[in-house]
């Protein structure tokens, strides 16, 4: 079974970011489901790495001895749409285990949430804002199966 988990830090409050992460769920639902863990946003009166880290927690407690972590962040691998295609379908097709996308708030990922990830995932070296790092994910992972599945949206 093709299946996708993402774990998000904070909920998209702007419409615009919204409309864009469900257009590409929506496409995606039909080849690969994708289950969206959403956290809340460390208490305010939390700074820093105090913040990172009490939500690292909680994305802790939600990955499951068959996730495939794979962390979302600007120092990790760069890599093509068609190597990723491929890696998404070897991810995806191990019966052992699953992928599981995580992108975090707006301190970025804890130390133990970077060491329990099996795979760290750079959309680019520059840093987005969490809202649009998970609208280019999605539209990465909808590109991925498109490639893999050899349908006309992307042009190599
Ligand atoms: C605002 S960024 C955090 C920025 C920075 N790491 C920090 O510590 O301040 C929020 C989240 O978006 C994701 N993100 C932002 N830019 C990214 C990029 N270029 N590649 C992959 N993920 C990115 C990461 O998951 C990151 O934790």
């Amino acid at each position: 079974m093709r299946k996708i988990k993402c774990i998000w830090v904070g909920k998209l409050r702007k419409k615009h970011w919204q409309g864009a992460a469900e257009e590409y769920l929506k496409k995606l639902g039909r080849t690969f489901p994708i289950t969206e863990i959403i956290l809340k946003d460390a208490p305010g009166h939390l700074e820093g790495t105090a913040k990172n880290e009490w939500e690292g927690k909680k994305i802790l407690e939600k990955i499951d001895s068959q996730d495939f972590p794979i962390a979302l962040d600007e120092h990790g691998q760069c890599i093509t749409s068609v190597k990723f295609s491929k890696l998404l379908t070897q991810w995806t097709e191990d019966p052992a285990t699953s992928p599981c996308f995580i992108i975090g708030g707006a301190y970025g990922l804890s130390k133990d949430v970077l060491s329990r990830c099996r795979y760290t995932l750079s959309l680019s070296p520059m840093t987005f804002p969490h809202e649009l790092a998970r609208v280019l994910l999605l539209e990465q992972l909808y590109r991925a199966d498109s490639i893999r599945r050899g349908t006309p949206y992307h042009h190599i």
